[in-house]
């Protein structure tokens, strides 16, 4: 080989070759060629030692090679990596090691510490002769007479020096010191690759650490959907090991069966287009454990591109806690508790979607408003467990008589409604609350007692235009109508009943004005003695003198007071405007019987919980005198018997503050004569549908006989209601009947008629 060519060939591998004879450029040549090839392919920094050591003993024909690598704090220590030529004495390389190896070299100390210092290669001539040399007994033991070194840079320092011994007293040649310079150069590269290397995998380290410690599964994929990041929270959440993972999809590994394609198109739509809804997103997705079950995931994503590759990452965690937790609530909050059946709201939300799916033709959407009948009664006679029992029970006889497309909800209370999506017709409608009421009328059994349970159903069909609230309105309207019309009935809503409903509810909103205007007053209809046909008592009966409609019997709005619980204010009121009447009154007559007022009471004021001290006050500030005037009140016996217990003990107060019981239109409702006889009563009325029919039959003189017999056995003074001819009147009297009522003595009057006629000490005469 030629100069030129010992340059070019130098270049080729980036070093600057110095001249020398033919044979030596290419031996070093060689050399350089070795150390940049192990430079290049050894795996780490020691294997390069080795091998250099190996390559520079061969080239300059030196036995022993070392490598010392710098320690910060300045000074070199033995890497423990030698080269010893096969010929050399093993036990001189090991006495020699043994003495070099415990040593550090610090700056200009020996042969590698003026290297450390100077920063160029060195040779020692003849070690046994220098008495800096620290291992100059060694040397001399080894019989190694030269050595040379020289620094391995990286960058501007030295990070090892490599030095070598032989046994011959040599000089090196200054091309041959040039090429080890260089050779340390080549060196100092792998060094600053490993260094490189270690701050990277220190860094990673350190990465994987901290993705490690996060709660978070963090997930790395390629660009081929491969997994290449896997930390140990993915471990947790997904059940792979990290080793199991990587390398496999993520298409495969946690995406369900059902959402691969979409993944997959997904990922190739950014590729194209670089595309992707989902990145930089907090997305909520299911995922696939490894035992097959899918879970809910909270997930993000976002990519890098990195040399013309996409990469992408995600944080996710298990929301499958916080999940179940929402959807325990949701559920809590559309269902009702008790029962475990949807709540109005629910119901309310599923019949406005069916109703909007089929808009234009609501049709065959019927709902069904089911009440259950005196419910009250079994809360009251076997307590709020057997209540809840008995409701938790018609929750699953409805439940279960229905379709799964039906819904069944508990509105409130004892208060049903069915939602049922797919009825042809109103007589299908009916057909299946004939159904739900066959399906309750078994016993429910309790704990010790079974009872039996009766309901009152309303079916409103959909109609164009309505809404959800309109429909389950309309079938709550059919079913108070059907509750009215007896119980355990079914009713179809029509348009008539939402008149009426339209106006209950004007006359409702007129009550309230109608109170506070001022607008009632007070008739009064004398009661006479049957015997004299003397005027004894008057029953005060509420009118309501309506500025448009004139004057308003009891009939045309007390039954609205009475649901909508207006009764207790009027009743109030009829109650302290008879009293102050009565007052004035009590000195009209001129007799030493007592002029008895009564009022009527609704079922709704026997149960108002502050009526005794309503009445006692109203007592106090009128203040009767008893020899004039007896209060006296009128219950019905349907008030009595709604709470026999409840109704005894208040009337039995009323009484004890001085007020005559009567028990009103006596014989029509359902009552227990049982009762009758622990009832704090003074007065029988007899219904006026028995007076009606006396002249006629004998079945309702019968009845009056008999109700007047078991009146005077109970010490009880008996009215008859009604009286409207003197036929009737002749045979009350025969049957025995103390005192008359009727139109025959005188129509329900203004309060100054009847002082007149009071005044008038007006008899009535027998007009017989
Ligand atoms: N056909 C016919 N009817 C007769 C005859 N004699 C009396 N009457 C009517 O029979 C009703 C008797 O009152 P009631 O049975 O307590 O029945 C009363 C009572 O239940 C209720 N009512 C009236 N005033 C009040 C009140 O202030 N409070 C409450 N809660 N209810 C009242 O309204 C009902 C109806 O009262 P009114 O319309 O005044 O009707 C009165 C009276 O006008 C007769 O010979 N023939």
């Amino acid at each position: 080989m030629n100069m030129s060519g010992c340059f070019n060939a130098a270049e080729q591998i980036g070093v600057k070759m110095p001249c020398s004879s033919d044979d030596a450029t290419t031996r070093y040549l060689h050399l350089l060629k070795e150390v940049a090839v192990a430079a290049n392919e050894a795996i780490g920094v020691d294997a390069a030692l080795r091998k250099i050591l190996q390559s520079v003993c061969r080239v300059t024909g030196w036995p022993v090679g070392h490598t010392l690598k710098y320690r910060p704090g300045g000074e070199l220590v033995s890497t423990g990596i030698w080269h010893v030529d096969d010929r050399y004495p093993t036990d001189s390389f090991e006495a020699f090691r043994r003495a070099s190896e415990p040593l550090c070299f610090t700056s200009g100390i020996g042969l590698p510490g003026p290297v450390l210092l100077e920063g160029q290669p060195l040779e020692v001539i003849n070690t046994h002769a220098d008495a800096h040399f620290p291992r100059q007994d060694a040397t001399m033991a080894a019989g190694l007479a030269t050595g040379f070194a020289f620094p391995v840079r990286s960058g501007n320092s030295i990070t090892a020096v490599l030095e070598f011994f032989t046994t011959r007293p040599q000089r090196l040649s200054p091309e041959l010191l040039d090429v080890m310079a260089q050779v340390g150069v080549q060196l100092g590269r792998v060094f600053e690759r490993q260094n490189a290397q270690q701050a990277l995998l220190a860094s990673e380290q350190r990465s994987r650490q901290i993705l490690d410690s996060a709660g978070d599964a963090f997930i790395g994929m390629d660009a081929r959907g491969a997994i290449t990041a896997w930390n140990r929270a993915a471990e947790t959440i997904f059940g792979w090991s990290r080793a199991e993972v990587l390398g496999q999809t993520v298409a495969e590994t946690i995406v369900p069966d059902q959402y691969r394609d979409a993944h997959q198109r997904g990922l190739a739509r950014f590729l194209t287009h670089g595309k992707a809804q989902a990145l930089g997103q907090r997305l909520e997705l299911p995922a696939l454990h490894r035992d097959g079950r899918e879970f809910p995931l909270e997930i993000t994503l976002w990519s890098l591109e990195e040399e013309n590759d996409w990469s992408f990452f995600a944080f996710a965690h298990d929301i499958s806690a916080r999940k179940e937790a929402e959807q325990a609530l949701e559920h809590r909050a559309l269902h009702d508790a008790l029962t475990g059946l949807p709540n109005r709201a629910l119901v309310l939300d599923r019949l406005q979607q069916c109703l909007s799916r089929r808009a234009g033709s609501n049709d065959g959407i019927a709902v069904l408003f089911i009440d259950l009948d005196h419910f009250k009664r079994i809360n009251d006679s076997f307590g709020h467990d057997a209540g809840d029992q008995v409701l938790i029970t018609v929750a699953q006889r409805l439940r279960q008589v229905m379709r799964p497309t039906d819904t069944v909800a508990r509105l409130a209370g004892d208060e049903f409604v069915i939602v049922c999506p797919d009825v042809a017709s109103h007589t299908d409608a009916i057909a299946i609350a004939q159904r739900l009421l066959a399906e309750l009328a078994p016993p429910i059994q309790l704990k010790e007692d079974s009872v039996f349970v009766a309901a009152s159903i309303g079916i409103a069909m959909a109609e164009p235009g309505w809404d959800a609230e309109k429909l389950i309105g309309s079938a709550d309207i059919a079913m108070y109508e059907a509750k009215t019309g007896g119980h355990s009935h079914y009713q179809l809503f029509d348009e008539q009943m939402q008149m009426q409903v339209t106006t209950r509810l004007q006359i409702e909103n007129e009550l309230h004005r109608a109170l506070d205007h001022g607008e009632f007053c007070l008739f009064f209809q004398p009661i006479v003695a049957a015997a004299t046909g003397e005027v004894v008592s008057v029953e005060a009966l509420l009118r309501w003198q309506h500025p448009v409609k004139g004057l308003l019997s009891p009939a045309e709005f007390i039954p609205i007071a009475e649901e909508t619980g207006l009764i207790v204010p009027i009743g109030t009121w009829v109650i302290e405007e008879t009293c102050r009447l009565a007052q004035a009154w009590s000195f009209l007559r001129d007799t030493h019987l007592p002029l008895g007022i009564s009022v009527n009471l609704s079922p709704r004021q026997l149960l108002q919980s502050d009526l005794v001290d309503t009445v006692k006050r109203i007592f106090s500030t009128c203040a009767f005198d008893p020899s004039r005037i007896e209060f006296g009140f009128e219950v019905t016996e349907t008030a009595v018997m709604n709470d026999p217990e409840a109704a005894a003990s208040t009337l039995q107060a009323l009484r004890e503050l001085g007020a005559q019981i009567a028990i009103d239109d006596f014989g029509t409702g359902y009552s227990s004569l049982a009762y009758l006889k622990h009832f704090p009563v003074d007065t029988l009325k007899i219904d006026r549908s028995f007076v009606m029919g006396i002249s006629e039959g004998n079945v309702d003189q019968a009845i009056v006989r008999a109700v007047t017999g078991l009146g005077h056995a109970l010490d009880l003074v008996v009215v008859a209601e009604g009286v409207e001819t003197a036929e009737q009147a002749r045979i009350l009297r025969h049957l025995e009947v103390d005192l008359l009522q009727g139109f025959l003595y005188a129509h329900p009057q203004p309060a100054e008629q009847l002082e007149a006629l009071l005044l008038n000490a007006c008899r009535v005469t027998r007009s017989a």
